[in-house]
């Protein structure tokens, strides 16, 4: 598995805190930054994870600003991108199971390490149930046509 991370100046804690995360379950990553704690504009950094994930060059991807719904609205603007935005474990298995989300959007303002790492670590570890979600994610397509 192969995961595109990114955040904006908001989430850069968080975005390290899970890139360790990372490590230690020996998943590989590209992380698209930021690399200094300047102001950025989330949009600029949710591009190149979402249409990374979106065209196969990633398996899936993470985003993390201050509440990561900045986040979470730019890369579902990205064709063949469901982004999640979770904050508590059950939604993080429950939107791989059911929605098959491949990006996971989550906010430093919000959550603490700890929570966020389980977040991250459910929703890496949890597959797509298909069947009558796979009808669902269908008619999700068709909605971007
Ligand atoms: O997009 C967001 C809110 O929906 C993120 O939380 C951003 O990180 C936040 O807007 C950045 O705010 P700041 O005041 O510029 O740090």
């Amino acid at each position: 598995m192969r995961i595109a991370i990114s955040s904006d100046h908001g989430g850069n804690n968080l975005r390290r805190e899970i890139m360790q995360l990372l490590d230690e379950l020996q998943i590989s990553y590209e992380d698209f930054g930021p690399q200094s704690a300047d102001s950025v504009d989330y949009p600029d950094y949710a591009k190149p994870v979402s249409e990374g994930v979106a065209n196969g060059e990633f398996d899936k991807g993470i985003l993390i600003c201050g509440t990561g719904i900045g986040m979470s609205i730019a890369a579902n603007k990205v064709k063949g991108i469901r982004c999640a935005l979770v904050h508590d474990v059950f939604s993080a298995k429950a939107t791989r199971c059911h929605n098959d989300s491949n990006i996971l959007a989550m906010g430093e303002r919000v959550i603490g390490p700890g929570l966020a790492r389980e977040i991250a670590q459910t929703w890496l570890e949890t597959d797509f149930e298909g069947g009558r979600h796979a009808r669902r994610i269908e008619k999700i397509t068709e909605l971007e046509q």
